[in-house]
């Protein structure tokens, strides 16, 4: 199954096609989305120059939230390395961030616009998506949004190797400046049959997490996705995911519980369940099931 395409300029017209990739897949691709190209290069040449950073100084940005900030190779991803944020919303931590890492002016410029650009682009993006399940003007502009690099240290000895595992993304939505030649993320279809993801410069992916799944009611569908070595190239995304209401507390709004579509996730705070994940071992979205109405409560 090809990723759908999403032309941001025909919504609503095309609401029908979005609704679709996100009950069905659970992932799309975006165009015509507003971020000016050039940003988006500027962008990742800076995240590059944020990599090569001494690992002394790469340390110096601690965690917020569990995996918010640098996260070196692991036993489980030894190919894989991150850094990041909290919230893309709040320049103050943007600002926070390139001062951590000594970013230099000119990047601090670039990744203050891109990270307001896209933190405006994915709150959109999600009330297109409310939009198309039948909730008019519904805001995700004060959700919280954490931001990540991703880099794969990627050579000739590891190809054919896992360079992220696979997993849900946790959150509400994600969307992924993919490395615009290093292919390697894979999508699973539900059929259960993985499909490869071929980048597309220019567009964005966005694919849906578990808070998704459970604000949606079971609606709209947590995609489960890796990223496997296939080329001996380091490769570079770059991800913002748009976590879970400011409280942090996710419910579905009443426009989608009713007596045909009984509710089926007790009430969670995104924090008790990402602890939930880490605790059950669970990075797919199994821990969500844990979660279901017809169980005893298992998180505050
Ligand atoms: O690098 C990619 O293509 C995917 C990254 C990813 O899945 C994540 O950051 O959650
Ligand atoms: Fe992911």
């Amino acid at each position: 199954m090809p990723v759908p395409v999403i032309d941001v300029l025909k919504l609503p017209a095309e609401n029908g096609k979005l609704l679709s990739a996100c009950e069905g897949l659970g992932c799309f691709r975006v165009v015509n989305h507003r971020i000016p190209t050039e940003l988006q290069r500027e962008m990742k040449d800076a995240v590059r120059s944020l990599f090569d950073l001494p690992d002394a100084i790469k340390e110096l940005n601690t965690d917020v939230i569990a995996g918010s900030g640098y996260v070196g190779p692991t036993k489980v991803n030894p190919l894989y390395e991150a850094s990041g944020l909290y919230n893309a919303a709040d320049p103050a931590d943007v600002d926070a961030f390139c001062s951590l890492l000594h970013a230099s002016s000119r990047h601090r410029e670039i990744i203050k616009t891109y990270a307001s650009k896209l933190h405006e682009l994915i709150a959109d993006i999600a009330s297109k998506l409310a939009e198309s399940l039948g909730l008019g003007d519904y805001s995700f502009k004060d959700w919280p949004c954490q931001f990540r690099i991703n880099k794969y240290n990627f050579t000739e000895e590891t190809v054919g190797s896992s360079g992220v595992q696979l997993h849900t993304d946790s959150g509400f939505l994600t969307v992924l400046q993919e490395d615009e030649s290093v292919g390697g993320l894979e999508l699973m279809d539900r059929s259960g049959a993985f499909v490869a993801v071929n980048p597309v410069p220019g567009s964005f992916l966005v694919n849906l997490g578990d808070v998704a799944k459970a604000w949606s009611n079971g609606r709209v569908h947590n995609v489960k996705h890796r990223v496997q070595c296939k080329q001996p190239t380091p490769r570079v995304s770059i991800a913002l995911f748009l976590l879970s209401p400011k409280d942090g507390k996710v419910d579905p709004p009443h426009a989608f519980v009713d007596s045909s579509h009984p509710r089926l996730y007790q009430t969670f705070t995104y924090e008790d369940y990402r602890k939930l994940r880490f605790s059950s071992g669970s990075h797919a979205g199994e821990a969500l099931d844990l979660l279901t109405t017809n169980q005893a409560p298992t998180v505050a």
